[in-house]
């Protein structure tokens, strides 16, 4: 279904801008108006990491006008591999700063607003009416609610995407014209169920290919050519090299947008919405939890523990603490692997920071391993405070 243009035309392009944008001007669909439209627009990227590298920097090349950045992160060394905004000298540096300073490199044009600070319940309808259209690039269920939750009550469009491994998704959520986030997903999927880029990896070039998808809806949206992913779900695997368009329809059971809504304002806590983590998991830590330092103690007291890592091999690849057995999460969730637990030993689960480890405790307690135990904070805690020395992710 094509829309009309969500942006009206710019007064006029400058004689730089005719030059720089040339190659757009000469295909009929775009053209000068099309241009003009892109000048004229504000477009908000939610996240400068993953997507929001190239979404951002094809933003900025393509002429729109005004690019908002909101990420409340520094860049990491682990970003370089797929953040290709950011370089080694923006290592530690604000990825919103260091985003925009790129952006000045591509397209010294565009006015950038840097937001340098979370988005959050707070200032989510505030920093979102300054924009017509966000692009959102983030890596977690409770902002993607929210983003979707603030675009709908401020009838805004913006089009989402996600990337996990060798697959990604791409969708134009926009109410007024077709379903939203909550009618696709209506419910966060239980905590641990559905592992993060940074648990699970990402082949980096797949931030390029849904990226770059993202951006031609955004300028599809602005100009009005085309016909947006409103109201479609592209489903992409890069392994299969295939591209799969799902209808998604508007649900009008929906807790948001549906004929009766239960969901009228800004939900109080997106974090807790989401839960990260469980009840039954959350039930299991609570006096099951030891620190890093504790476990460090144990081992140096030679007490007989069974120290297990729950993660996956391709992580216990990378660092594991001296003395583990790997047994992934999942292998325990089956009940597969309960065979390989003592009886007689002191249990102790730990996972990358402490989610999947609390999920497999509470597992493993039901299997009747009472006195179990796990390491908070996981083996980010061991790396930052018990030794440095090892690699972290
Ligand atoms: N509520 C939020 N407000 C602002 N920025 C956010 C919010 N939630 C997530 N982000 C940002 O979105 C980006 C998501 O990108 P991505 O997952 O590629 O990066 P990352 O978090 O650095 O990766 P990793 O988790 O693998 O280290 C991050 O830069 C993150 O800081």
């Amino acid at each position: 279904m094509a829309l009309p243009p969500l942006v009206e035309p710019a007064a006029e392009l400058s004689v730089d801008e005719i030059r720089r944008y040339s190659r757009h001007l000469i295909i009929p669909d775009v053209g000068m108006d099309g241009q003009k439209r892109l000048k004229n627009a504000k477009v908000l990227a939610v996240g400068a990491g993953g997507l929001g590298s190239p979404t951002l920097l094809y933003l900025a090349a393509a002429g729109v006008g005004t690019l908002g950045i909101i990420d409340f992160d520094t860049v990491d060394e682990s970003n370089l591999q797929r953040q290709i905004i950011h370089g080694v000298s923006d290592v530690g540096t604000p990825k919103a700063e260091s985003a925009a300073r790129s952006i000045a490199e591509v397209n010294p044009l565009v006015n950038v607003v840097i937001h340098n600070t979370a988005l959050d319940r707070d200032n989510v309808k505030e920093i979102f009416s300054q924009y017509d259209l966000i692009v959102d690039g983030t890596d977690n269920f409770a902002t993607r609610y929210m983003v979707n939750d603030a675009a709908v009550l401020l009838g805004k469009p913006y089009v989402w995407g996600s990337i996990y491994r060798f697959d990604g998704q791409a969708s134009v959520f926009w109410e007024e014209h077709g379903p939203c986030y909550r009618c696709l997903y209506p419910e966060p999927p239980p905590p641990g169920m559905v592992p993060s880029c940074a648990e699970g990896g990402v082949l980096g070039v797949l931030c390029a290919s849904i990226g770059s998808i993202q951006v031609n809806e955004a300028i599809k949206l602005i100009t009005g050519i085309g016909e947006p992913l409103v109201g479609r779900l592209m489903v992409y695997d890069a392994l299969e090299m295939s591209y799969r368009k799902i209808k998604v329809r508007k649900d009008p059971n929906c807790a948001l947008c549906g004929e009766n809504p239960t969901v009228t304002d800004l939900l109080e806590d997106y974090e807790d919405f989401c839960g990260a983590v469980s009840e039954e998991a959350q039930e299991a830590i609570s006096g099951s939890t030891i620190s890093v330092r504790e476990l460090k103690d144990w081992q140096d007291s030679g007490k007989d523990i069974f120290l297990v890592d729950v993660r996956e091999p391709a992580e216990w690849e990378i660092n594991r603490i001296p003395g583990a057995t790997l047994i992934p999460k999942g292998e325990i969730l089956s009940g597969e692997a309960l065979a390989r637990f003592p009886q007689d030993k002191q249990i102790v689960l730990h996972c990358k920071s402490g989610v999947r480890s609390a999920e497999a405790l509470a597992a493993l307690k039901s299997a009747g391993f009472k006195d179990a135990v796990h390491v908070q904070g996981g083996i980010v805690a061991w790396v930052n405070l018990i030794d440095p020395s090892l690699p972290s992710y």
